[in-house]
């Protein structure tokens, strides 16, 4: 945890410096070894081998800081500076093995594992879905069984694919089976599209999670889905995973596995905003391929969803347990930029 009297460092500053002129880290950061220690720290997972269809989300992580670099300090949709209230630095990227996915499991298991032996919370930049599962595993070890808000037009509990048990279609499947997850408290939303058959809802459904659909923001708009999401969440430890795929192709399509009728940013960014007060404890920003992106339309769609994230997780550390007084940070640029 930053103390009161360490000086933050935060993004660079635009009036100074051109935004596309500095090397690049999220929202233009400082990179993890430049700073003490960081409060969340944002790592790249650059891994696509669990595809099932379109690949390329290897390029996610990169194509997510570079659609970044416009992101302004202040929040005024949750009134908070997300780089003043904490520290966020950017390690970069891991190199995971692309032929082997039980090593690179290891690998983003290691990695999160000793990013967060200080206390930083983890922000992941995908890479495919098959990198919630070492991260969960992570959480786990550390927090017992944890609440996953899974938006995806996917279940991705899925049981195999071609024989294969890792994939990014079947994460939550098997941390569901290794007991990583709170199946009580967990949900999905945004989940749309065609089956294999009707039986993939019902082996959803024993696991236990709670379905949103996608026509649930339609049906019922989004107060009432922040209303039950908090009601589902509320009382331990949450990880949320993002599948920028619970978009609309309107709103994401650069993404391996699109499906028609999915949410709008704005309804995204809205839901997340949602989360203030709950126990984040990490999250993971997936399925971005900038192959099929035009324009960064999916790029800086997953920018801002890290952008809310960091909002939200600043103002839980500024009202969390010692850290009183640090609250003035909230609406206070209160950083040193290059
Ligand atoms: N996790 C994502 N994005 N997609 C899973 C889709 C699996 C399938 O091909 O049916
Ligand atoms: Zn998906
Ligand atoms: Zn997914």
């Amino acid at each position: 945890m930053t103390t009161d009297h360490d000086a933050i460092k935060g993004p660079v500053d635009a009036t100074r410096t051109p935004r596309y002129a500095e090397p690049s880290t999220f929202a233009r950061l400082p990179r993890l070894d430049e700073v003490s220690r960081a409060d969340v720290t944002v790592l790249g997972v650059p891994f696509d081998s669990g595809v099932s269809y379109r690949p390329g989300a290897r390029f996610g992580p990169g194509h997510i800081r570079a659609a970044s670099k416009l992101l302004r300090p202040y929040n005024p949709a949750l009134d908070v500076h997300p780089f003043g209230a904490q520290q966020v630095a950017d390690f970069g990227d891991i190199g995971v093995n692309p032929f082997d996915i039980q090593e690179a499991l290891a690998t983003v298991d290691g990695a999160v594992t000793d990013l967060r032996k200080d206390g930083s919370t983890v922000l992941t930049l995908g890479g495919d879905h098959t990198i919630a599962l070492p991260i969960l595993r992570s959480l786990a070890r550390d927090h017992g069984p944890i609440a996953v808000l899974h938006f995806d037009a996917h279940l991705d509990t899925w049981d195999t694919y071609f024989g294969a048990p890792f994939t990014h279609g079947t994460p939550f499947r098997r941390a569901s089976e290794e007991g990583l997850i709170d199946l009580e408290r967990s949900q999905h939303i945004g989940i749309r599209g065609p089956l294999y058959s009707k039986k993939d809802l019902e082996d959803d459904a024993v696991l236990g999670f709670q379905v949103i659909r996608s026509d649930d923001y339609e049906v019922d708009g989004v107060a009432s889905i922040v209303e039950r999401m908090r009601r589902r969440l509320d009382g331990g430890p949450v990880y949320v995973s993002v599948d920028i795929d619970v978009l609309d192709p309107a709103h994401a399509p650069g993404t391996g596995t699109p499906e028609a009728g999915g949410m709008t940013s704005r309804e995204l960014l809205n839901t997340l905003r949602g989360l203030v007060g709950l126990n984040v404890v990490g999250a993971d920003i997936v399925e971005v391929a900038p192959a099929y992106d035009h324009a960064e339309i999916t790029g800086i769609a997953a920018a801002h969803v890290a952008y809310e994230l960091l909002s939200v997780l600043a103002i839980n550390a500024s009202s969390a347990p010692g850290r009183a007084g640090r609250g003035e940070a909230l609406r206070q640029a209160a950083y040193v930029t290059k």
